[in-house]
């Protein structure tokens, strides 16, 4: 248990809240969940529908801090208990969402079911109760940089007014309905929408986090290991996938989307500087990314490939991509984004947060932990079975 008294931003001391954490099993819920526990006094109220992620944290060995998480296997979309859970809180996080872009084109009513109709009741109950929330939207609410529409050879792509994306300045761009690939952005937008205006009408005291590509371990699963064969999990765990098999990377209409990763732990210290300084985090929408990290997808393969073949002692692939169809990687109706560089002017003026870690430095210690925990699993599903004689 952390003993040193907190204080926040502006020397205050920050009392010891109880904090209500949806989709507290995932992958960004679990490093806040351990953030939270390790760092602070706070007390979790975790709630999820799975908890293997955080299986670590609530096992009795963890004794310094098991009187202060509390794991409730609930689905929000139907549990009559998550209003006692947001009511019992000072802090409500929400977490909870389907969010990789296999699922956006193909499983779309259940992605905006999931984005939108299931955070609603949640929105409710918090305005409500006058609870505080901070709701997790995405980058994806931008869509597609105004730039992508210019020219290919258009000097103004280079113009960060063509590309930069602000919270309070940027549009919000996504292509035709039949591209369902915008089912999750746009049900995103619109539960941004609705918690903002809980904000301005209610009084509803808010935060919205967009996420820019958090990547680090236990992101998403192994196809065939923990997760089933066929999913298609993020980019991260689908190359992690493709290098513990010793197979090509596969890269979708040629890789050229650029994105900019920030390594999961930096990300996690901006949330935990939301929670404790209310005053500087309410009413506000924040961008959490690192805008040095940005590379094509071609060129973070590239880069996977390299630092895995260092970190695992595995001979470098001798054809390390291939490309693949949109179409045959996601189905119909996929699109992308096309660069996404975070402003980080309010997060800057806020909270004064910035990341610390370089793309190759988060990518070293990812693939370390990815191969630490699946090279063997990986090598017994794989190992031919022996011929009995
Ligand atoms: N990881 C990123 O880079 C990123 C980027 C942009 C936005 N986000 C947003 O951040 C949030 C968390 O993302 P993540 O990467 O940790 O995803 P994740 O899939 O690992 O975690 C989401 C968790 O929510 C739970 N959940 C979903 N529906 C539920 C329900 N009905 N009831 C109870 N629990 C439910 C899931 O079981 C899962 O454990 C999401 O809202 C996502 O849209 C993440
Ligand atoms: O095997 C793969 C997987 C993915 N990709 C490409 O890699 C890029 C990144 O893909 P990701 O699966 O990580 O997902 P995206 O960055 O497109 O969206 C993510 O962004 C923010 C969040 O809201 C979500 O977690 C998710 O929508 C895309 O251009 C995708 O087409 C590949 O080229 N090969």
């Amino acid at each position: 248990m952390a003993s040193t008294v907190r204080v926040d931003l502006d020397g205050n001391e920050v009392k010891a809240m109880t904090i209500c954490m949806i989709g507290a099993g995932g992958f960004i819920g679990s490093h806040l969940c351990e953030k939270i526990l390790s760092e602070t006094s706070h007390k979790v109220l975790a709630v999820d529908v799975y908890n293997d992620k955080i299986k670590h944290l609530l096992e009795p060995q963890t004794k310094q801090w098991v009187e202060r998480i509390q794991f409730h296997r609930i689905n929000i979309k139907h549990d009559s208990r998550l209003e006692g859970l947001i009511k019992m809180a000072d802090l409500t996080i929400n977490l909870a969402a389907i969010c990789t872009p296999a699922d956006y084109n193909t499983r779309p009513l259940d992605t905006i079911y999931s984005n939108f109709i299931d955070a609603l009741p949640v929105v409710k109950y918090c305005s409500e109760n006058n609870k505080r929330l901070i709701h997790f939207s995405t980058c994806e609410v931008y869509g597609k940089t105004i730039g992508s529409f210019l020219p290919k050879d258009s000097p103004l792509r280079e113009d960060p007014q063509f590309y930069l994306l602000s919270e309070d300045a940027s549009p919000c761009i996504f292509g035709p309905i039949e591209k369902q690939r915008w089912s999750y952005a746009c049900a995103k937008q619109l539960i941004e929408r609705l918690v903002y205006a809980e904000g301005a009408e209610n009084g509803l005291e808010f935060t919205i986090v967009r996420p820019f590509n958090w990547i680090g371990p236990r992101m998403d699963f192994i196809p065939g290991i923990d997760g089933p064969s066929e999913g298609v999990p993020r980019v991260l765990a689908c190359f992690s996938n493709n290098l513990l098999r010793g197979e090509p990377l596969k890269l979708v209409d040629g890789g050229e989307s650029q994105r900019t990763f920030v390594y999961i732990k930096d990300a996690i210290e901006a949330v935990l500087l939301m929670i404790e300084n209310p005053a500087r985090a309410n009413g506000h929408i924040f961008n959490v990314g690192n805008p040095h990290n940005e590379v094509t997808v071609k060129q973070l393969a590239e880069m996977m490939a390299e630092v895995y073949s260092k970190v695992s002692g595995e001979p470098a692939l001798e054809q390390p991509t291939i490309d693949v169809s949109s179409k045959e990687f996601y189905g119909e109706g996929y699109d992308d984004s096309d660069k996404r560089i975070p402003d980080m002017t309010i997060i800057n003026r806020q909270l004064g947060w910035n990341p610390k870690t370089s793309l190759w430095d988060l990518l070293e210690s990812t693939l370390t932990y990815q191969h630490r925990t699946y090279a063997e699993a990986i090598k017994q599903a794989t190992a031919k079975p022996v011929a009995s004689s």
